[in-house]
């Protein structure tokens, strides 16, 4: 589904308007029923319900929504934040409606409180935000995020912009965002995220065609639009899985790669190997099934481990690099020396992204996938990392652009960033994987689903998706807090289970 920003938006609702021919008020009503229907759903008191209204349009859905709520037989409060000659076209025409119907209109002033609402409605500001919010609009949100009512915000939690993930001033602290025709960039990235609570996206009328006209390039990743996963022909063999070849470890990280290893094994690459220092061989005897190369050097790579390393990785289908590999000067001309004399898809995370630089980085246009956290892609790019926090969709974007390589910047909100400019955010991580390895069992996935001959892009879309849904599944049932890494790769098959069920 595209993630849109408020001026996309807004674009498309003006196409639809104007050029498909849908009234601006049907949209409105659309919205505001769709808005109800939520409400209906919700298992919360209902007693007594405050619809508080700005002046906009967003104010005009607020004003429709607290009509169905007469309509249905609810206790209604309408409140005021501006006085009522403000109201301009759609939301006037809602109050005039609203007048009419017997519902009790409060002017706000200081001595309103709202402690004595059940469900209160936020339709102060919607995607018409322009600053942040001051005066008598700022003291009426804080009024809300101190009452003990439900939270309904309207579009999007008053006082946030639909454009930005920013907090930038006071705003609502929702329980539930019902949103209108798509998800906003506030809806899906953090901070902003968390004080939307559930969001739900309505459908109101808007169509496809005046959402594709906006130009998209940012995209949700749900169960609907996940690549497909391969069914596997009843007479297939190890052969046309593929051969990932896992190259990592150092002295005290040599779990890493072996964790990447395995991963890829449980994503169903036909053959994986791990390179491994023959004093740390035991680590793989966890996992039989991992083929293990076995490198001559001691504790860390040279440029003596790299013409070997490149003979047996020659008929193989991906590299997955990286992992655990440390950081010394030998290190990087061994890196260095691997990626001039390959030309296999390569996954690069963790250390050999500390290595790479924009001669690594030209050698791997288009074949490779780098997956760096918030601080490697900092590194990477040179800047602080509230820089990149502050701005990630862009420099993730650019930097997909400019080197032609899948970018997976991971983070609660993981941004896939293509060379064709696309975004894909995955925004159903879990805490569960706020934990040392995870960054390993995702390239090893990643790198594992390539050698099946996904697309790097697709790859790295099932790769984030699976891991966050098998982690969540482990969450139902373990504390977040004490799921290891090797448990969500032992259970990385229900978490491909539950996306080929909606396949
Ligand atoms: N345009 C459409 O066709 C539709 C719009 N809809 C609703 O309309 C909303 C957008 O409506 P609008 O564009 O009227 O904008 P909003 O209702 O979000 O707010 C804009 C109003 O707030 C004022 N304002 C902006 N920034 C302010 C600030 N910092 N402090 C105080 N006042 C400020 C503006 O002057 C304007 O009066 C959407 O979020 C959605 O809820 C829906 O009804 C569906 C259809
Ligand atoms: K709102």
């Amino acid at each position: 589904m595209e993630v849109l920003s408020s001026a996309q938006m807004m674009e498309a609702d003006r196409y639809t308007i104007e050029e498909i021919g849908i009234p601006s008020i049907v949209l409105m009503e659309n919205a505001a029923k769709g808005i109800f229907e939520e409400f209906l759903k919700c298992e919360v008191k209902k007693d007594k319900i405050a619809v508080v209204v700005g002046k906009g349009n967003n104010g005009g859905d607020g004003l429709a929504v607290a009509r169905h709520l007469i309509n249905n037989g609810f206790s209604v409060d309408v409140i005021l934040i501006y006085p009522p000659e403000d109201f301009k076209g759609d939301a006037k025409i809602n109050y005039d409606i609203l007048k009419k119907y017997p519902v009790k209109f409060i002017q706000y002033d200081e001595n309103v409180e709202f402690d004595s609402y059940d469900v209160i409605f936020d339709a102060i500001f919607g995607t018409g935000l322009g600053k942040a919010v001051k005066g008598v609009a700022e003291q009426v949100i804080e009024k809300i995020n101190f009452s003990r009512g439900f939270k309904i915000a309207v579009d999007i939690p008053s006082g946030l912009s639909g454009s930005s993930y920013e907090i930038f001033g006071k705003c609502v602290k929702a329980d539930l965002t019902v949103t209108l025709a798509r998800p906003k960039i506030v809806h899906v990235f953090y901070p902003a995220k968390k004080m939307c609570g559930e969001v739900v996206v309505k459908d109101i009328s808007i169509p496809d065609s005046a959402v594709s006209k906006v130009n998209p390039e940012l995209f949700m990743l749900n169960y609907e639009n996940l690549p497909l996963i391969y069914k596997r022909e009843p007479d297939s063999h190890k052969g046309n899985f593929g051969h990932n070849v896992v190259i990592g470890g150092s002295k005290g990280k040599m779990g890493a790669p072996v964790m990447a290893a395995y991963a890829s094994l449980m994503a169903g690459a036909g053959l994986t190997t791990c390179a491994i220092f023959e004093d740390y061989y035991y680590y793989l005897s966890r996992y039989p099934e991992v083929m293990a190369y076995i490198v001559q050097g001691k504790d860390f790579y040279t440029l003596n481990e790299v013409n070997a390393i490149v003979d047996f990785v020659q008929d193989k289908d991906v590299l997955t690099i990286g992992c655990g590999m440390g950081r010394n000067h030998q290190i990087k001309e061994f890196l260095a020396e691997l990626i001039d004399k390959t030309d296999h898809f390569t996954v690069i995370d963790a250390d050999g992204l500390f290595h790479l630089d924009e001669i690594l980085l030209e050698k791997l246009r288009y074949r490779a996938v780098l997956t760096p956290h918030i601080g490697e892609f900092a590194r990477l790019l040179g800047v602080s990392k509230d820089e990149v926090l502050k701005d990630r969709i862009n420099l993730a974007k650019e930097f997909a652009i400019k080197y032609g390589v899948v970018l997976v910047l991971k983070s609660a909100d993981t941004i896939i960033a293509t060379p064709d400019g696309l975004l894909f955010v995955v925004s159903n991580g879990v805490p569960a994987l706020a934990k040392g390895g995870s960054g390993d069992c995702l390239a090893g996935v990643i790198g594992g689903l390539i050698a099946q001959k996904y697309s790097l892009v697709d790859a790295a879309k099932i790769g984030c998706f699976v891991m966050n849904v098998t982690a969540s599944l482990l969450m139902e049932e373990k504390n977040e807090k004490c799921i290891k890494t090797t448990e969500v790769i032992e259970n990385l098959y229900r978490g491909f289970n539950k996306i080929e069920a909606y396949q």
